[in-house]
Order: C-alpha cells, then structure tokens, then sequence
C-alpha cells in the first residue's frame, strides 16, 4: 500500500478544488423559519413586505400639528397666532390628527402664557411628516433571493410585517472521527491512548462558515465499519468529513474504502502540512478525508469545504472585519446635524471606478442600512463633499458583492420587483438593484434603466438599445369609496376636488397626465415609488394616482383604465455585450421570466427578439 501511495503525482490545491467542485451539484432544500432566529442565514426566495412602514402618517418631530393652508401669511412681521382649535400638540412617531397636514417643531413655536401659540413662518404641507410607507410600503421587496441577512434586515423583515422567512438550509455534514487509539474528550487518556480533539474544532469552524456539522461515534480501524458508517452518513448528510487514516500506514483504510465506494478525485494534494488529504464523490455526494494532524485537517478543511459551501449558497458574499474603501461621490452631500453625520450610501462600478451616492437620510428609515453598501462618516459641523470629490467610506458589503451589482434607474413597477427577486435567484451572488429618485434633476448613474412609452415613440439616445419587456395597462388607482356612483371609466373622477399624488417628475405616466390640462391637482410631494404613492391613496392622504393595473391590485386599490404603454430595459449596446449585460439580458429572454411577466395583471409579455433602436 506504502508503495501504490507514493506513486501517486500530488495534485496543486486549486487542481484538486475545481475537480471537486465541479463534479458535485447539491439539491438544496429551503426551510422556513422565524425572523428572530434568522441572523446569518440566506434567503431562499424574495420576500415582499406585508406590512407599511409607518402604517400612518406620523409626526417625525416633537411639535405641533397644522393645516399647512392656514399658515401661509406667517411672517416674522406678522407672526400669526394661532387658535386652540388650530392645532394639536404633538410627539414624534404619533399619528396625525385629522385634517392636519405639517408638523412645526416646538423649538420653532413661540407660546404665549396664556397658552395661545404664535409661528413667524408658514409651514410647508407634509413639513416633519413621515409618511405612509416612507420606510417599506406593502408589497415592495424588502430582501432579494440569495441574501445574507445581517441585523439591520431582520429590522427590516419585522418592519415589513413578515415574522417567518424562508431561508436556504443549512448543509449537513457529518463528521467521522477514526483511530482506535482515540478516545472522546473528557475521559481520561491511558499510554497508547489520544483525545479526539479535531472534531469539535472541525464543527466550530463549520458553525462559523453557517454549517452544521454532526460529531459522529469514534470508528476504529476497520475498514468494514468505515465503509458501514460512510453509507449511513451518505443517506443523512450532504457532506462527510473523515478525518485521520488518509495516508500510508497499516491501519489507514480512506483512501481504500472511498476507491471501492465511489471516485476518488485528488490523493495526494501538492502541499504540507495536509499532503494525504482525500477528495472523493460517493453517490454525487463530497467525501474529504482529512488528514489526522490537526494543523493538516485544518487548513485542508479550509481548502476544500468553504468553496463547496460557496457551491451550496450560491456564491453568496459575507462581510469580514471592517474594511474600507475609496469612492467617488456622484452627488454633493451635506452634513446635517451638530456632530457626525452617518451618510448610507450606495456604490456603483461605473468605468472602472467606484461611484457613492446617498440612499436616504431619514433615520426612520431602516431599508437605508439594509441597502446600504457603505457608510460615510462627515465629521462634526456643516461639513460637506462635493460632487466628484473621492471619500474614505467604511464597506458594509463586500466588494465582490458591490462588483456584482447592477443598478437599474427609472420607473418603478411591480414588474421590476418581480424581476429584481428572480435575478439574483438565477444569478446567485450577483444583484440587481433600483435606484429610483424624488427629483428627477438630480445625475442618476445607473447602468441601465426601465422605459415607459408608446412603442412608436422610444426616446432614447442612439446609443441605446431598447429591450422590450411588456405592453401594461395603465390609468388611474383610486379609492373604491371615492369612485362617484354611477359613472364609469374618467367621468367616476370628479377632478375638481381631487388631490392628487402624482409620480416622478417626468415620468410617462406623469406626463400623459399632464396632457390634459387641469387634471393635477398635486399634494404637495411626489413619490420616487409606486409603492408608496399607491399606499398614500390607499391610506386616504392623496384621492388618486397613476399606474398599471397590477399596482392597482395589489394595493387593492380601484383602476380605472387609460390606455396601454410599453415598458422595456434601455441600455448601452456597448454595455449589454458585457458580463452583467449579459447576465441581465440572459434572464429577461428566459421562460421563467416570460411567466412572472405574464402572471401580472393587465401585463402582457412582448417577444424581446423584437429589439429596435
Ligand atoms: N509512511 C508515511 N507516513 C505518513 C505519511 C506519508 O506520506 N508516508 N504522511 C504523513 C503526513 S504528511 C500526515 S499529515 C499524517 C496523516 O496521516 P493520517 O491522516 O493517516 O492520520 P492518522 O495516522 O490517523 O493520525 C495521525 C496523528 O494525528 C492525530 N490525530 C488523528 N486523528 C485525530 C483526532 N480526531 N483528534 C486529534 N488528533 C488526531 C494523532 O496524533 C495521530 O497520531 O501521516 C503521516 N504519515
Ligand atoms: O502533510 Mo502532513 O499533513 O505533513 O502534516
């Protein structure tokens, strides 16, 4: 045996890793499990929030409550005091009397002793008011497929009203001690005897990678039990783990077993310590003998089993110690507050470097840190960072993960998120992110966007390649109870009275509205997302909005019907050739896409051969 072992050519370590890894496939069961118990698991599908977040318009500030309208001629000349009935005393998170549109600081009010209280400045509608859903509104995915969740999404799992979650499992693999002179820890050692240590050293570093490693009994030398227990283990474990009896001596039986068993697909590797390490498949599952050195188990295990877990999440990245990283703002940010001021930001590969923009400043709003790529401390005052100025920012993702995310502008739609929760369940490790923003003028750095439009009209630049997406139904989301009776389509909409919650500025859908003259009515904000406009109309704090009927039922809203538009992805021909190009535009032309597009209502999927300019 001595002799056959050493005639062997040891093979490099990334040989033998790729041999492994590239015969085995693992069948990777989800299970679903509580929120609470959820911290370092990975998601095994998106999950859509169930729940707004604040569920009511709330006061963001410790103050009073007005109607803004009331306000207007308040002035430092004219201070305008205001009557008992007028306003109400309000704390921060509690809910807005009726009626009540803004909120004024208490440091802002100046109060009489009689209890009169008088403001020198008119407050703004929607002024210090957080609104419905300006956190997570219901059905917007809250975690994409294939995440790894952190602290900050558990918050923001319960913030969605979602309390269990389904999670990739974790693999089992069992670990097989042998040696018949060991004995377990804890009992005492006689001459010729050793504690079987590696074990649970083994299982602790399994733990740490979101393993679970199972210690199995001590085998003693003999090749007929090793080979009993290897069979049982293949029927309970995805992985195995044999450790000691991987080399030469008499009473080293791995190697001889694994050969009978199944394929052995390295022995010996090309490095020391580990040398006799054993890579096999039984039955498509991975056994590894490892050496019974600790210092050899050790740094095979962290060969060889750490790529294979990469194969079973999916290439899901996780964060390690706390690195930085230099970026190049692609916005001006403003430090607000007397102190340091923690900017999330979010970063974009865009030419070969790394591009930070901020995800939103509202400390209520808990999707910042979840989505959050980065962090940027701005140091105590008002300091600020240009535009195109480069930062030391602290990594909250890794930058692989960063690397592998594509960014997608434009207008939001239920399509999008269907779309965002299926890309990174066929991409595992990559992800596909909206960037989508309340003023329209701000630059909006994206690799590719959403286009809304007329099929006829594609107005995009020339560079541009228009992959359509579907043909929707679009027109208005209403209230039912605010539907007048008795008229059908436009003419149930008495346009007068309405306050209306409009989209984006610049949006299709707005600008058809704009069209016809005097039908907006805006409340005072607009909304980057659909979500949250749709809830805003649900919840009674605007009439109307526009969208597609889809929004319109899952918000459970009315729609009324305005016409069809078409929607599609715009990106650079040159950029759709690249690697994440190609991995966006792969996943639009498949089958699976086809069916999300084609289950959501008033949605019809267009043939995407059919690409125009
Ligand atoms: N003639 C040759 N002998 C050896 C060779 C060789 O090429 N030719 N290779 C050496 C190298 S390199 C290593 S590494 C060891 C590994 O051998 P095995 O995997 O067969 O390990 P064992 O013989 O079973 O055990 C070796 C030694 O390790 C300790 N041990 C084993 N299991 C455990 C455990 N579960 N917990 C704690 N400690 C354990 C123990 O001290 C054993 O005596 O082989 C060389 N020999
Ligand atoms: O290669 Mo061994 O594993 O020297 O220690």
């Amino acid at each position: 045996m001595f002799q056959e072992f050493d005639q062997r050519v040891p093979i490099s370590i990334s040989e033998a890793r790729e041999r492994l890894c590239s015969v085995i496939s693992f069948t990777i069961p989800k299970e679903r499990i509580p929120v609470s118990r959820s911290l370092h698991r990975i998601t095994a599908e998106g999950v859509f929030a169930q729940q707004a977040t604040p569920s009511y318009p709330a006061s963001a500030m410790d103050g009073i409550a007005v109607t803004s309208e009331r306000t207007t001629h308040a002035t430092k000349a004219t201070p305008l005091v205001l009557k008992d009935e007028e306003f109400q005393w309000v704390n921060t998170g509690d809910p807005l009397p009726a009626g009540r549109d803004s909120v004024i600081m208490v440091e802002q009010l100046r109060p009489f002793e009689d209890g009169r209280i008088a403001i020198d400045a008119p407050a703004p509608p929607w002024k210090h008011v957080r609104q419905l859903g300006e956190d997570i509104a219901v059905s917007e995915l809250i975690l994409p497929s294939h995440h790894y969740i952190r602290p900050v999404d558990m918050g923001v799992l319960l913030a969605g009203g979602i309390d269990t979650v389904s999670v990739l499992a974790k693999p089992r693999v069992a670990i097989i001690p042998t040696g018949s002179e060991m004995i377990p820890p804890g009992v005492s050692t006689q001459p010729g005897q050793l504690t079987e240590f590696n074990s649970e050293m083994i299982r602790a570093f399994l733990e740490e990678w979101g393993a679970e490693g199972e210690i199995l009994a001590i085998v003693p030398d003999d090749p007929r039990v090793l080979k009993r227990v290897i069979a049982e283990s293949l029927h309970s474990f995805d992985i195995l783990l044999i450790v000691g009896g991987s080399s030469a001596g008499k009473r080293d039986y791995t190697v001889d077993v694994l050969s009978e068993m199944g394929e052995i697909l390295a022995h010996p590797v090309a490095a020391r310590p580990g040398k006799p390490t054993v890579l096999s498949q039984v039955e498509g599952k991975p056994v590894i003998g490892l050496p019974g050195y600790p210092v050899s188990a050790c740094l095979a295990l962290e060969w060889f089993v750490p790529p294979l877990l990469h194969t079973w999440y999916g290439a899901v990245e996780k964060m390690r110690g706390d690195p930085t990283l230099t970026v190049r703002m692609d916005e001006k940010v403003v430090g607000k507050v007397v102190g340091e001021d923690f900017v999330r930001l979010g970063v974009m590969v865009h030419a070969g470097e790394f591009m930070a923009f901020s995800l939103g400043r509202g400390a209520g709003v808990t999707q910042s840190l979840s989505m959050a790529d980065a962090l940027l401390c701005l140091p105590n005052g008002c300091y600020e960072v240009e535009k195109g100025v480069e930062v030391e920012v602290k990594l909250l993702r890794s930058r692989k993960a960063i690397e592998q995310t594509i960014w997608i502008s434009g207008e939001d739609d239920p399509l999008l998120d269907q779309w965002v929760a299926f890309f990174s369940e066929r991409n595992p490790g990559w992800s596909l992110r909206k960037r989508l923003q309340r003023e329209q003028s701000r630059s909006v750095l994206c690799h590719a966007r959403i286009w809304r439009g007329t099929s006829s009209d594609p107005q995009t630049k020339i560079t541009e390649r228009i992959v359509p997406l579907a043909e929707q139904e679009w027109g208005w989301l209403i209230k039912e109870s605010e539907v007048v009776p008795g008229c059908k389509g436009e003419a149930g909409l008495d346009f007068s009275k309405r306050k209306l919650l409009i989209p984006p500025n610049g949006s299709y859908l707005e600008k058809c509205l704009r069209e016809r003259e005097g039908s907006i009515h805006p409340i005072g904000w607009t909304s980057p997302s659909v979500w949250k406009a749709a809830a805003c109309v649900a919840s009674g704090i605007a009439h109307a909005t526009v969208g597609t009927r889809e929004t319109a039922e899952r918000v459970g809203l009315r729609f009324i019907a305005e016409g069809t538009c078409f929607i599609g992805l715009a990106i650079h021909e040159q950029e759709a050739k690249s690697v994440w190009g190609n991995l966006l535009l792969a996943s639009l032309h498949s089958p699976h896409m086809k069916g999300i597009i084609d289950s959501l209502a008033g949605t019809h999927f267009y043939d995407p051969n059919e690409v125009y300019l």
